[in-house]
């Protein structure tokens, strides 16, 4: 379970995160989403440990997320980290090398399901399909929690499809949790169990996707669209 608690983050004089408190649970599909500049990249860095909090506190199985946290939890960031004189199998490599729950089967199993060949060069690859090489690195690590930021930013429709139907497949909710940052809820949400939805570093609503539709009869995006501008109210 990860317990965020009072979390802020201050880079300079922006506040990022706002003293924001959120328990995300095990086994389900989390989406956070959000406005641009709504705090979701810096919750899932400091999620990650890449980052740390200015003040507040968060756990994850009880353990501190810091820098040591990334031996548990798959992280995969917004940028395009991957070296480009790697060919897709070398990177394999290199994830083994740092990851002792890196399972070379099961990210080659990923990669031939997005239709990658081992054998390509990074920086051969069309952007769409290096976000498929990021995507099977990380389901390649055996994690109890994978945490991706914007898996789907910059990819074509169909690329979006085949990653969701990768996600759906390669992630195993009796044991893991998934919590993915996205602007794309509409191609995300048969995906989601929860939505939390962050808006000026605070969280606006944290629901179950059922809920949403059952209690308010709308679906997510228009959902979203009226409470962010309700929280736009003075
Ligand atoms: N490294 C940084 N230095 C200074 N300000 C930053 C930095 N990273 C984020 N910010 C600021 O913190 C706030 C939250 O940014 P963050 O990237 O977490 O939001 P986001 O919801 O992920 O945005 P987007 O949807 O555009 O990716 C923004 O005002 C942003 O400009």
């Amino acid at each position: 379970m990860i317990h965020v608690n009072n979390a802020s983050k201050s880079y300079g004089r922006t506040q990022a995160l706002k003293q924001l408190s959120l328990t995300l649970e095990l086994g389900k599909i989390i989406g956070i989403a959000g406005e641009n500049g709504s705090g979701k990249s810096t919750l899932l860095k400091c999620i990650a440990g890449v980052s740390s909090l200015s003040s507040g506190t968060i756990h994850i199985d009880g353990q501190p997320a810091d820098r040591k946290i990334a031996e548990q939890l798959a992280y995969l960031p917004d940028a395009d980290l991957f070296y480009p004189f790697f060919t897709v199998g070398e990177l394999f490599d290199y994830y083994r090398s740092q990851f002792s729950d890196f399972n070379e089967r099961k990210a080659k199993e990923v990669l031939d399901f997005l239709n990658v060949s081992l054998s390509s060069k990074m920086a051969k690859l069309s952007k769409g399909n290096r976000g498929r090489v990021k995507m099977a690195a990380t389901l390649g690590r055996e994690a109890r929690y994978y945490v991706m930021d914007e898996p789907f930013s910059g990819m074509d429709p169909m690329v979006r499809a085949d990653l969701v139907k990768g996600l759906i497949q390669f992630t195993d909710l009796e044991w893991q949790t998934l919590i993915l940052s996205t602007h794309e809820i509409r191609e995300v949400e048969i995906l989601l169990d929860e939505l939390v939805l962050l808006q000026k570093g605070r969280v606006l609503a944290h629901r179950q996707l059922e809920d949403i539709r059952a209690e308010t009869g709308m679906d997510t995006v228009n959902w979203m669209t009226n409470l962010s501008k309700a929280g736009e109210q003075p």
